[in-house]
């Protein structure tokens, strides 16, 4: 995480605005699968793109849902990504007509691996950074690279100082 830092700026999302902007992914995708069926199963990278995957799965009918786990960090020190858990390869195939779906990318590193094993499938993010904007297929919003995205789950309410402070 230490290359990442510091970032100028924070985008921070709500779970409302997730849930919006994962639909509108959604609806992009709809009747854009290689196949008249359309899309036949949904990946999910494990962890964050698991929430935005279940609202794609939703909003798509898709029924099929797996998810590929991508480790690239141990501690705070950044190592090669590798795979340490696959989907239903079986059932995967090259990735035709499956969509791969995670909630941002950043550097592309992780996306670089899993499309290495899943070749054919789409890769859709809901929020792109410049770096890693050629290894998605389809995503919804993009922020500068120097941006944290802060997601719902890293984040919980509580009580901020008025600007003009009270004795
Ligand atoms: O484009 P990259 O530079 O590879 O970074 C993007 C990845 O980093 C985050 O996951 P992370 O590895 O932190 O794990 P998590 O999803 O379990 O939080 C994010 O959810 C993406 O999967
Ligand atoms: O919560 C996160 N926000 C980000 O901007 C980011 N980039 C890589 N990994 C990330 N995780
Ligand atoms: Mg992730």
């Amino acid at each position: 995480m230490q290359d990442r830092l510091p970032h100028e700026k924070g985008f921070h999302v709500s779970w409302d605005q997730l849930h919006r902007d994962a639909r509108a992914l959604a609806w992009r995708l709809d009747g854009h699968g290689p196949d008249p069926e359309g899309w036949r199963a949904v990946v999910a990278i494990t962890r964050g793109g698991m929430a935005p995957a279940m609202i794609v799965a939703r909003e798509l009918d898709i029924r099929t849902v797996d998810t590929i786990s991508v480790k690239s960090y141990n501690h705070q020190t950044q190592s090669e990504p590798r795979v340490i858990k696959f989907p239903d390869m079986e059932l995967m195939g090259k990735g035709r007509g499956v969509l791969i779906v995670d909630d941002l990318v950043d550097t592309g590193r992780t996306l670089e691996v899993v499309r290495a094993h899943l070749p054919e499938a789409h890769v859709a993010t809901v929020y792109a950074k410049p770096q890693g904007r050629n290894q998605v297929d389809s995503y919804i919003t993009e922020v500068s690279q120097d941006t944290w995205i802060f997601f719902p789950w890293d984040m919980a309410l509580q009580y901020v100082q008025p600007y003009r402070g009270t004795d």
